[in-house]
């Protein structure tokens, strides 16, 4: 696993005031890997992926992603990777409320300079995939739940990132939609050799894993190790 890994924490900590978010925490993700991070609320999830996918710099310890070390590199350095390599998804898909499905899952084309034509060409494809593309006048408020966060998905995936963070990306769905969210997230992952991070308390989601460690206080456990 060592020598494979794409993205990797090695002794993490990090501390909100007198709140040891992350102690100590390390977790190593392959390339094209599905894992879920499951814990209770508290635990330092949500910590670990922020630290991860470089949104949060830890205190102590190293993110190395790709060979280089995340922790180490100037801001402007870590964005442009970011923009380039990583997408992400949270429980409310936090899309922009002002545009239609189509033009946020075109977004990220737009911003790196595509033309207009070209990104819509292929953020309709992604909506397709995700089964959306009805949608695609729609803005997110006329949106069901489970289509805002399929038109997030998307955009998320639009890029063809290396890695994908989703820190309790159906959080806010009930049971069948989150089945047809994880699927078509966890089937595009497969099909693109994306490694995803899944970040969740719900034993729903982290089944679509092929591997699950647990947090408590902090830290990381493999999964049926009791804290
Ligand atoms: N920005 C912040 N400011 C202050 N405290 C924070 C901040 N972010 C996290 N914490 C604290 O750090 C600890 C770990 O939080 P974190 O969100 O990582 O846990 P989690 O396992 O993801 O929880 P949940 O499942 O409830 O989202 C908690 O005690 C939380 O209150």
């Amino acid at each position: 696993m060592k020598d494979t890994a794409l993205l990797s924490g090695l002794g993490l900590a990090k501390t909100y005031g007198p709140t040891r978010a992350l102690r100590d925490a390390s977790l190593e993700l392959a390339a094209g890997e599905i894992l879920a991070v499951t814990g209770t609320s508290g635990s330092g999830k949500s910590t670990l992926l922020h630290c991860l996918a470089g949104i949060v710099r830890p205190e102590k310890g190293t993110v190395v992603y790709d060979g280089t070390r995340l922790d180490a590199i100037s801001d402007k350095r870590l964005s442009e990777l970011r923009r380039s390599d990583f997408g992400v998804v949270f429980q409310f898909g936090q899309l922009i409320p002002e545009l239609t499905a189509l033009d946020n899952v075109a977004l990220p084309l737009l911003l790196a300079g595509r033309r207009r034509d070209s990104a819509w060409a292929q953020a309709r494809e992604w909506l397709e995939r995700f089964g959306v593309l009805a949608q695609e006048a729609l803005r997110p408020g006329e949106m069901s739940g489970g289509q805002s966060q399929r038109v997030a998905l998307a955009r998320a995936l639009i890029t063809q990132p290396r890695v994908v963070f989703a820190d309790e990306p159906t959080g806010s769905l009930d049971t069948l939609t989150t089945e047809q969210v994880m699927t078509a997230l966890t089937r595009t992952a497969r099909d693109t050799n994306t490694a995803l991070l899944l970040v969740t308390h719900d034993a729903q989601v982290a089944a679509y894993a092929d591997r699950e460690v647990h947090m408590a206080d902090g830290t990381v456990r493999p999964a049926g190790v009791a804290a």
